[in-house]
């Protein structure tokens, strides 16, 4: 455990482009540092509701760097092809070349289009991360996948972009509503559930108001999201696959496919951690239904995000609508459904082409019509 004075944890991701995601109070400081010299310009993709809080960054990259701002839509309405089109035209406007540099200064929103923004721009320039909600601390700004949703649904159009560094300034978090910051649990016992048994231990043994900005278990909470993450994308960058059974990147999709079928039928006003939570009891509940998790393991998905005030039934969309939407996640083969379900703590596998009679039981009695 250690206290907010406590010096910052570096995690590095391997691979072909290697990076450093870096936890701690004040990180956001080495941003100048991380850039370097090379770029002359650098552009900011920030929603207008943080531009206070991004005051001192900004006067930072000033001081060093041509800065243009581009200020996109908050949270979700951000990501559409019509903003990245907009950020587009004034990285033009700019000049801004191969060696400038993209930073992203907000939510996992603002993280996946301003990631989407530099995966394209040029066909790739470098993009630094910084993330200010629990959820982009440890989950969206990791990993490289950046993306924009369709009409047809959620993150269909995107790329695999990894960014050249992530700094998860935890001081950043104390102005983030408590309502953001349980949705960044839900990602966090997401991991607990495919992963790391003491996440749930954690959750599980610790009064959920005490999870604040700058509480030692929240930033034990985030590194060791962050680790599951990174260990997963390391072994399977593009999601192609796992092995010895293991889903591969596909694990960090446990909950989503009805997660984002929610969303979807929820025009995107529910908050993706709450989706999530909701869909992880979905799936475990098919799971069992599906003769592949005990009974106890599934109530404890009930039970984990429940305590840290998440919801755990949806009712406000049909199960043809649902069914439907979940058709188009990226996870689906043709006409066959997948699923990450887990076999137990820490062992998540591929359900493929569950049978429907249990997939309809599931909806049922996460919509509290059957129990
Ligand atoms: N690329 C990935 O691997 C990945 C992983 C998980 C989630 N995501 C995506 O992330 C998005 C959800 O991210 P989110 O939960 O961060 O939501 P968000 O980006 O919509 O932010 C939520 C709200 O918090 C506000 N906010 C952000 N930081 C703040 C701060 N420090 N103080 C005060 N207000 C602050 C934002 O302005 C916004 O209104 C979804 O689009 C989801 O699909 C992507
Ligand atoms: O990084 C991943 O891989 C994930 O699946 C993490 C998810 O939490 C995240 O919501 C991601 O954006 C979902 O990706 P998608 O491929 O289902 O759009
Ligand atoms: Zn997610």
């Amino acid at each position: 455990m250690s206290s907010p004075a406590a010096p910052p944890t570096t995690l590095h991701v391997g691979g072909a482009a290697p990076y450093d995601v870096v936890v701690g109070h004040g990180v956001a400081d080495r941003l100048v540092g991380l850039l370097g010299e090379q770029p002359r310009q650098v552009a900011v993709v920030l929603p207008e509701t943080l531009r206070a809080l991004a005051a001192p960054v900004l006067e930072a990259l000033r001081g060093t760097y041509r800065v243009t701002e581009l200020v996109v839509p908050d949270g979700e309405a951000a990501k559409t092809a019509a903003s990245a089109a907009g950020c587009w035209e004034q990285l033009g406007a700019a000049g801004f070349t191969r060696s400038d540099a993209v930073v992203t200064f907000g939510g996992g929103a603002t993280t996946d289009l301003g990631g989407f923004v530099a995966a394209t721009w040029l066909r790739g320039v470098r993009v630094v991360h910084v993330p200010t909600t629990l959820l982009a601390m440890v989950d969206a700004a990791v990993g490289g996948k950046t993306g924009v949703n369709t009409a047809a649904g959620k993150n269909l159009v995107g790329s695999f972009h990894e960014p050249a560094g992530v700094l998860c300034d935890l001081s950043l978090l104390a102005t983030l509503p408590r309502a953001d910051l349980v949705a960044g649990l839900g990602e966090v016992v997401k991991c607990g559930f495919i992963a790391d048994p003491r996440i749930l231990e954690l959750v599980e043994g610790t009064d959920p108001d005490a999870l604040t900005a700058g509480s030692p278990v929240l930033r034990e909470l985030v590194e060791r999201s962050v680790r599951v993450k990174v260990d997963v994308v390391v072994a399977d960058l593009r999601e192609t696959g796992g092995a010895g059974g293991h889903p591969g990147r596909e694990a960090l999709n446990y909950g989503h496919t009805m997660g984002h079928a929610i969303e979807r039928a929820e025009g995107y006003t529910m908050r993706h951690g709450e989706a999530v939570a909701i869909g992880c009891v979905f799936v475990a509940e098919l799971a069992r239904r599906a003769g592949r998790l005990d009974d106890a393991t599934a109530d404890r998905h009930r039970s984990a995000f429940a305590r840290v005030g998440l919801p755990v039934s949806y009712a406000g969309a049909d199960y043809d609508t649902l069914r439907a939407a979940m058709a188009v996640d990226k996870k689906s083969r043709g006409d066959q459904l997948r699923f990450v379900v887990l076999e137990e703590v820490g062992r998540p596998v591929v359900l493929a082409g569950p049978d429907e009679e249990h997939l309809r039981g599931a909806y049922e009695t996460m919509a509290g019509a059957r129990p």
